[in-house]
């Protein structure tokens, strides 16, 4: 069966790192029926909307949908579309790959992100102009979905769940102690970890985590911290998870310094149409590419902010000819 992919590159380095996995998945034996629509800054600048309907119900219903990144409006897009397909985990791996300077070469995590609520419930308001409020949801249902998630992901070497309890003791409280109480219910190993503990440890020695299942806010920060710790945003593939559909995207945003000059680097789109392959069920064509991909991170060529002179088509073209 065909599988529906809907395409929304969105702004900036979107525009290069999506159509380069593109190439990729079309390299491939699969057949895909791809529709690409519009979102981000551009379109709102076009048209005063920034995430279209026609895009909100193409990602609700397609099979799987590849995102790039959205600028001043990345808010206004993604967090709806995460939503269109009831994304309830945002799963971030940071991996160190032979052949790539690294900060802190042993790292190899995977940040299961809550992705439906915390600070991004949207509950905020200014309320003169000079308080505003911002009020945190956290709920037992979405930490039990998530926990759900993490307990079959995770069930042999379990995971660690990063908080800040001590000091939000009833909304990270009730996310701990609900994420603790479904790993026991399934036997699956977890400790916990005050979250800006986490930060220090996890640049001294990565090597003591491996599954790390956190709130939304922390998530998106720890994962970029690692993104340091392994070389940078370009490197950082993740998949937003929903029982049926789900949005794949790189970590990083538009990286206006780079824009248009062609040089961005597409491992993270790349990984990130890896992650939409296995999700979709072909499992030995992810494969396929995440081994072209490292094996292109260890002999290159790279791109300028792994060091090289490369860009984005040549990186592309050497995973490509490795596929083939
Ligand atoms: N999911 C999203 O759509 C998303 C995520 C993050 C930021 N943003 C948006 O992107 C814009 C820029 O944000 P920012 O500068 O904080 O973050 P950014 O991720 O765009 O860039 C941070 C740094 O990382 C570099 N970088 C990122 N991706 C790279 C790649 N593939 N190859 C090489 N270098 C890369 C950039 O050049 C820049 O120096 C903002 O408008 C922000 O709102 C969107
Ligand atoms: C742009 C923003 C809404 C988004 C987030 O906070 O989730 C981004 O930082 C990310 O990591 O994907």
């Amino acid at each position: 069966m065909t599988d529906e992919i809907v395409v929304v590159p969105g702004d900036g380095i979107g525009q290069e790192v999506v159509p380069a996995a593109i190439d990729v998945l079309e390299a491939l034996d699969i057949e895909f029926a791809f529709r690409e629509v519009d979102a981000g800054d551009a379109v709102k600048e076009a048209t005063g909307e920034a995430l279209p309907k026609e895009t909100r119900e193409a990602v609700a219903s397609a099979d799987a949908t590849l995102f790039g990144a959205a600028g001043e409006t990345a808010a206004d897009v993604i967090l709806p579309l995460r939503r269109a397909v009831d994304s309830f985990v945002n799963v971030r791996p940071a991996r160190a790959y032979p052949g790539v300077d690294a900060l802190r070469p042993e790292t190899d995590l995977v940040f299961l992100r809550e992705n439906t609520e915390g600070v991004y419930a949207g509950h905020e308001a200014r309320l003169t102009d000079d308080v505003s409020t911002l009020t945190r949801v956290v709920t037992k249902n979405a930490s039990q979905r998530l926990a759900e998630y993490a307990c079959e992901y995770a069930a042999e070497e379990g995971f660690t769940v990063a908080h800040k309890a001590n000091v939000m003791r009833e909304t990270d409280g009730l996310f701990r102690d609900t994420v603790l109480e479904v790993a026991d219910e399934h036997d699956v190993p977890a400790d916990t970890v005050l979250m800006d503990a986490f930060a220090t440890h996890v640049c001294l020695d990565p090597s003591q985590f491996d599954v790390v299942v956190c709130p939304n806010l922390a998530g998106d920060v720890l994962s970029d911290l690692a993104a340091g710790l392994v070389g940078g945003l370009g490197l950082l593939p993740s998949a937003n998870v929903g029982p049926e559909r789900g949005v794949f995207e790189p970590v990083h945003g538009t990286a206006p310094d780079i824009a248009g000059q062609g040089v961005a680097n597409p491992t993270a789109a790349l990984l990130s149409a890896a992650m939409m392959l296995e999700f979709l069920g072909h499992e030995s064509e992810a494969e396929a590419v995440e081994t072209a991909v490292e094996g292109v991170l260890s002999d290159g060529p790279h791109t300028p902010d792994l060091g090289g002179s490369a860009s984005t088509a040549e990186v592309t073209h050497a995973v490509i000819d490795r596929l083939s």
